[in-house]
């Protein structure tokens, strides 16, 4: 994906200085190849080594058109989980029943979207949820496929904003008697309703299985209870997303295969022995997908020294491209493209624009003198950079763009000031 030719980077045979000439910075930058690398490895590791199962691409990570279209190319469904995405990926042309809709707090107009356009399945959050959508159904006329989220109480070895298996979590049904069991019955027993099964997401950017794992004993005596006390088979079950990146040296992603194939054995094992039916598996990852597809390009500013104590390199953009450093303390690496051969002589923090003291996007940065003019690419910001860009300091949020074999395509255009005002009203 990367290479180094006469001191400039290159992203997939396209100069990162070319490009920020071209389409101006900040700007974020995506191989499709690495994209189409990493379905891959789902593919080979999951879709096409078990029968009966898929992935949907949890696009709350980069939510585009462009990545709805290569989704479907692909092969993958997606995980929308608000009327946004969703809206994203019917202009999208994406196969309505290869959706499934996520989030603790779906509106009335986004279930309805939902149920308008028939989509795959619905991941029902919690009981007041499953009342609610029961409603809509009957008013509408019409039935959908579910799914229980559950809250496995588990707790993922990752940041604690980003962990969601806890017991004390927003998200999912809560594992208890009193509350699982009736939500199953019901849900069995509505007319509107197919209900498929089981559905846990327990963190993102995770580096070991044992959460997944975890979780999944949670799972098994779900399918068990179901059968017994219910006589049903459960359809389906859905491992959640939470695959771990490289964004530093610090981390140790560890690959697919070895999420899933504990998983997957440990399931197949259960069923037989159990008398089970074998349900459907399904995953639905984000970040691994996109995160290390994905650089942005800057242009360095001002350089502000403080005797004694530090320098600071400001780029034209920070927190409202970026948000993960100030939001979770996030880290990552860098390169200053246009002297990407030169001796790291010089340690600085790389600073944001904004007006904002935590607005600093590497600290310690280890770089060859930065001028002023100079292009700093900023490595696996492909998942939750864009789709978590927000306007602050009426910052426009910048262009993407898509590179494979020496040609790059604009995909999303640069925000002007006027799209920034343009639901505005004096
Ligand atoms: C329900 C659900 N599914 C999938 C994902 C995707 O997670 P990740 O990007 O870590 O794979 C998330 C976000 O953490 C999520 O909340
Ligand atoms: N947005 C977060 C992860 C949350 C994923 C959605 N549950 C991040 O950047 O790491």
């Amino acid at each position: 994906m990367f290479e180094i030719k006469n001191n400039e980077l290159f992203i997939d045979q396209c100069s990162t200085i070319e490009l920020a000439k071209k389409y101006d910075t900040p700007l974020y930058v995506y191989s499709e190849n690495k994209i189409v690398e990493n379905l891959k490895e789902i593919k080979d590791a999951f879709i096409n080594k078990y029968p009966n199962t898929h992935a949907a691409y949890a696009c709350k990570a980069f939510c585009t058109l462009y990545m709805c279209k290569l989704m479907e190319q692909e092969g993958f469904w997606l995980d929308v989980v608000s009327g946004g995405e969703l809206y994203t990926a019917i202009k999208a042309g994406f196969p309505m029943e290869h959706i499934e809709f996520n989030g603790n707090n779906k509106t009335r107009a986004e279930l309805e979207l939902a149920l308008d356009n028939n989509i795959g399945r619905i991941v029902v959050d919690n009981v007041s949820e499953l009342y609610f959508l029961e409603k809509l159904c009957v008013e509408k006329n019409t039935t959908t496929k579910i799914l229980f989220r559950i809250t496995p109480n588990v707790s993922a070895d990752t940041h604690e904003y980003i962990t969601t298996g806890k017991k004390d979590s927003k998200f999912g049904i809560p594992l208890d008697d009193e509350i699982v069991y009736p939500a199953i019955k019901y849900a069995i027993d509505s007319e509107v309703f197919d209900f498929l099964g089981f559905h846990f997401h327990v963190g993102s950017q995770l580096h070991d299985n044992s959460t997944h794992v975890a979780a999944l004993e949670v799972i098994l005596n779900l399918l068990k209870d179901t059968k017994e006390k219910f006589g049903y088979d459960v359809k389906d079950f859905n491992m959640g997303g939470g695959f771990g990146i490289k964004y530093t040296d610090a981390d140790k992603p560890i690959p697919i295969s070895e999420f899933v194939d504990p998983v997957m054995e440990k399931l197949i094992s259960f069923c037989e022995e159990n008398n089970l039916k074998m349900p459907a598996v399904s995953m639905e990852p984000g970040r691994f997908i996109v995160g290390e597809a994905g650089i942005q390009l800057y242009t360095i500013g001002n350089i502000k020294e403080i005797p004694g104590i530090r320098t600071y390199a400001a780029v034209d953009g920070g927190m409202t491209d970026n948000v993960r450093p100030g939001l979770y303390g996030a880290k990552y690496e860098g390169l200053i493209a246009n002297k990407a051969e030169e001796e790291k002589d010089a340690t600085v923090y790389i600073s944001g624009k904004c007006c904002e003291s935590t607005d600093i996007i590497i600290k310690d940065f280890k770089c060859p003198q930065p001028e002023f003019g100079d292009i700093l690419a900023v490595f696996s910001t492909g998942a939750y950079g864009y789709s978590m860009a927000n306007n602050y300091n009426k910052n426009p949020i910048p262009a993407v763009v898509v590179v494979k074999d020496g040609e790059s395509k604009l995909i999303v255009k640069r925000q002007s000031y006027d799209d920034m005002i343009m639901n505005e009203v004096l």
